[in-house]
């Protein structure tokens, strides 16, 4: 065991990955291009950007899958690809599709998996905390998208991972499924679980994440915690303008941090780099003046609102040359999950060596 383990249960130094097809073909492409960051124990690290970004690419690095390019990564103090053996018992992988026997039912899939699984908990156990316990007799091939995501994540759970990479866990969830499975995502933390997620619904990172990344292209273009994110990217106010007053009556906006403002149908709206002085400023002025401003809202900016910026910043500087469009994603072996090795479909097109 790394002492490093105490800290770290996942660092990451300037980490690589390219694809490509023949040597000398022209085709590579580096998906992954010198990314930096670590997660603590028992953190919840989210990681985001736009589609082709690299998520999925780094996360299979993380788990295993494929040797990096370059750089550096540990899991649990070991090279995941290279350790393999050390660190997948370890670990709870859910992959962004899961390939199972159709015509097994849910519990004998559960049953199938544990019989390769150390410590597995029990089955009914493992379906209790994903809610499929009433689906336990279904065959796969019968199940719902969601219903599917779910038997994916009791799997992932099933070995009691100290170590969880959830890729987008709560694709094609219902609104209720979703809320279920960030409270076990979050009990899971809370007990000391560290989880690696990807994810693209950005209110799920801001419930959820402890920090996070925003990858763009291959880079880390904005990190830290939800709310160092967030506070990068102007707040909102608005309100309704007291009768007979205009806007050349509030205190002057440029001084306030006020970075635009609009008025429509004598409604304000204001964004502001420093919230709580242009608030005060109205507020005092209101005061003052002895009106009300009617329908005042003050908030933050929301976590996509800071990531939309942030993503057309960084395709603004000019880092959109790549003609990404051009490889289609490949195809993740779902295989791949299991405790054995490294899915071939993965380390075919890999043309990386490990650091
Ligand atoms: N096996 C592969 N061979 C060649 N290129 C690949 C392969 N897998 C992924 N890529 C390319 O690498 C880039 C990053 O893909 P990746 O799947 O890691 O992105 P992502 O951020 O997970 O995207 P998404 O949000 O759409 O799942 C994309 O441009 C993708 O086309």
């Amino acid at each position: 065991m790394n002492t490093n383990e105490q800290d770290d249960v996942i660092e990451v130094t300037d980490l690589r990955r390219v694809y490509g097809g023949d040597r000398g073909a022209g085709g590579d492409f580096e998906a992954v291009r010198g990314i930096t960051f670590s997660v603590g124990r028992g953190e919840l690290f989210a990681l985001l950007g736009t589609n082709g970004a690299g998520k999925t690419s780094t996360v299979e690095l993380l788990e295993g899958l494929a040797p990096p390019a370059g750089g550096r990564v540990r899991v649990l103090g070991h090279d995941p690809y290279e350790e393999r053996a050390a660190v997948r018992p370890r670990i709870g992988v859910m992959l962004q599709e899961g390939g199972f026997p159709s015509e097994l039912t849910v519990a004998e899939t559960v049953r199938m998996w544990a019989g390769c699984t150390s410590g597995a908990r029990p089955t009914a156990q493992a379906l209790g905390m994903v809610g499929l316990t009433r689906r336990s007799g279904v065959r796969v091939k019968q199940l719902s998208g969601g219903e599917k995501r779910r038997l994916d994540l009791a799997l992932a759970l099933l070995g009691r991972p100290e170590v969880l990479f959830l890729d987008e866990p709560t694709t094609g969830l219902d609104a209720e499924g979703r809320r279920d499975t960030w409270e076990l995502v979050r009990e899971l933390r809370d007990g000391g679980t560290t989880v690696v997620l990807t994810t693209h619904y950005l209110q799920e990172a801001e419930e959820l994440a402890d920090r996070l990344a925003i990858l763009h292209e291959g880079h880390i273009a904005a990190a830290g915690t939800p709310a160092e994110v967030t506070a990068s990217s102007p707040s909102r106010i608005s309100f309704e303008l007291p009768d007979g007053y205009f806007l050349g009556d509030l205190p002057p906006l440029a001084g306030l941090g006020v970075t635009d403002h609009e008025t429509a149908s004598r409604v304000v709206r204001l964004r502001t780099d420093e919230l709580q002085r242009t608030a005060t400023a109205l507020l005092v002025w209101a005061h003052q003046k002895q009106v009300e401003l009617r329908g005042l809202d003050v908030r933050s900016a929301s976590l996509e609102e800071a990531f939309l910026r942030i993503a057309r910043d960084a395709a603004g500087r000019g880092a959109g040359a790549r003609d990404a469009d051009a490889r289609g994603a490949g195809a993740r072996d779902a295989d791949a999950r299991g405790a054995d090795a490294p899915s071939a479909g993965v380390r075919e097109q890999e043309r990386g060596t490990v650091a």
